[in-house]
């Protein structure tokens, strides 16, 4: 017979079983179950029946099993306070380790034993463009499974999160610490630390870590994201009152969302780390310059997480005294860049201008307009951009609002055709980019989009500085067109807004879109190229 029990495998074996102690001095007997059992059945006159040789069997397999667990269970507790111990020595090695202060040799090389740091570019999912594929460890550097043992439940309960005007987008928050920070339009206010077992928890687990670590500098930003599709966009902690040299540290509860961080300068480049329950993430403050980090929406995550962002504050700059009034007014900073003007109505709105920035010495300059029949407003911009990016059409063919006539495709087209050719052949030197109008839930609309597009892709091949990119075939194309929601935002009744990983797409083409012409100089060269992005790009 063959038991397993808990990794232990016992052979027993009817030979060798035990003698039968049963006839032993009733004095060696007492204190036994077994023994007591056995004699039971002796006086029933069964001893040597098979039923009780099984019950012999049985319950010998019983003590043994009984002796086994108990001593996993002293074994397993055992472990649980030597993990515990080695991972406070880790946390200390991880400190010294991962962020050498400036003087130290710069080739030590991690330990083995710090395998449960996540190295970030394991995670990574996407990098595009060239450059370093790698996430440099100053950018973000993750630590797994260091406050697992918190309950997110804990966290929401004891966080005194402040009243409803803080809460931003869906976020709610909360904020901690002897300064007072804003960013944005948000002002927090100074307040105590709350004392709770949770926060007590995190501040002595991030003193383990980080010995420069503390209360007194350090604030608190705790966010609440209730499900996955509350997201924080695009942005870096890059505000003076965030002490230069200094780390920023995020504690991590709930749900695994996973972070996106794009470099804001040079070439796109991307990388996504997912941050899962009990992790904590370091960024530097200097990094702020140079990247930018997201938490990516996902309306597959219906749980909150919590994160807890710990900077260290110093009181903001000194104001300037106002200059004195002089009579020649200043003279203008003349730059060697050149501008993007990107003309798009609310789909596309969110897109940030920094994007474009990183195309090769440009400037992004964005400006909201709904209407396509409202660009003649922007022509005398023309001529002093290098390009001119034009997103915008479905307002024209699917509202009829504010006194404008509700226009089908081909009339819109019409009026695009006959608009654009003029503009390209008064500003030569500019480069027209034309996205195509993006598909709504609404069929009749799609074929007047359709229509509208098939126009103007033609008419790009025809103008010289003319160009179409083409989103929505970029869009149909992507692993995202499998579910209309991946597309469409499941909350907008017009269903003509786009959810955010889908932005990001068209964004990312766009700015190789300009990248491409940055590049190729010339605007005439390009001969109205068709950008169903990717397959024919670089
Ligand atoms: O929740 C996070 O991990 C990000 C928070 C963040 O970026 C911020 O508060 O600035
Ligand atoms: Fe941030």
């Amino acid at each position: 017979m063959l038991i397993q029990l808990g990794g232990l495998i016992e052979l027993v074996n009817p030979s060798t079983r035990r003698p039968d102690r049963t006839r032993q001095p009733s004095s060696k007997r007492q204190g036994s179950n077994e023994t007591q059992h056995r004699s039971r059945y002796h006086s029933e006159g069964k001893k040597d029946s098979p039923q009780n040789k099984d019950f012999l069997e049985i319950r010998s397999l019983l003590t043994n099993f009984q002796t086994n667990f108990q001593k996993e269970i002293i074994d397993l507790k055992s472990n649980l306070v030597s993990q515990e111990s080695r991972l406070a020595t880790k946390l200390t090695a991880l400190n010294e380790k991962v962020w050498p202060p400036a003087n130290a040799a710069s080739d030590t090389t991690p330990q083995d034993d710090l395998a449960d740091w996540l190295v970030t570019n394991s995670q990574e999912e996407t990098s595009a463009g060239e450059g370093d594929p790698t996430l440099p460890t100053s950018v973000c550097q993750v630590v797994s499974d260091c406050f697992e043992d918190l309950k997110i439940e804990d966290v929401t309960e004891q966080i005194p999160f402040s009243d409803t005007n803080s809460s931003s987008r869906g976020r709610k928050l909360a904020y901690f610490g002897n300064k007072g920070y804003s960013y944005g339009t948000h002002r927090h206010l100074p307040r105590p630390y709350p004392e709770c077992d949770v926060m007590s928890k995190v501040v002595s687990g991030l003193s383990v870590i980080d010995s420069g670590f503390n209360t007194a500098d350090f604030s608190c930003l705790v966010t609440l994201y209730p499900d996955g599709r509350t997201t924080i966009p695009a942005h870096s902690d890059d505000e003076s009152q965030i002490k230069g040299g200094s780390k920023i540290w995020t504690v991590s509860f709930g749900a695994t969302r996973v972070l996106e961080f794009v470099r804001k300068t040079g070439s796109l480049v991307e990388h996504r780390v997912a941050v899962k329950h009990g992790s904590v993430y370091c960024m530097s403050a200097d990094s702020q310059s140079h990247w930018s980090h997201e938490l990516i929406y996902d309306p597959t995550i219906a749980t909150p997480r919590v994160s807890l962002t710990f900077r260290h504050i110093v009181d903001p700059p000194p104001r300037q005294p106002a200059p004195p009034i002089e009579n020649a007014p200043p003279k203008q900073q003349h730059t060697s860049k050149q501008k993007i003007l990107f003309i798009t109505d609310s789909v596309l709105n969110s897109t940030p201008e920094f994007l474009f920035n990183k195309v090769n010495n440009h400037r992004c300059i964005k400006t909201r307009n709904f209407y396509m029949t409202d660009i003649p407003k922007y022509e005398s911009e023309f001529k002093h951009c290098s390009m001119v990016l034009l997103s915008m059409g479905i307002n024209d063919m699917s509202c009829s609002r504010e006194g404008r006539p509700h226009m089908s495709g081909s009339t819109l087209a019409n009026w695009a055709s006959k608009a654009l050719t003029a503009y390209c052949s008064r500003s030569r030197n500019t480069t027209f980019i034309l996205n195509s109008v993006l598909h709504t839930r609404h069929s009749w609309l799609n074929m007047e989009v359709d229509t509208f597009n098939s126009r103007m892709r033609h008419l790009a091949s025809t103008i010289p500085n003319l160009n179409f990119v083409d989103s929505h075939a970029m869009l149909t194309q992507s692993n995202l067109a499998h579910r209309v929601d991946f597309v469409l935002d499941k909350h907008d009744p017009r269903g003509t807004h786009l959810t955010h990983e889908a932005k990001r797409l068209v964004a990312h083409g766009m700015t190789r879109a300009c990248q491409h012409f940055a590049l190729s100089g010339v605007p005439s060269s390009c001969n109205g190229l068709n950008f169903p992005f990717l397959k024919t790009g670089r």
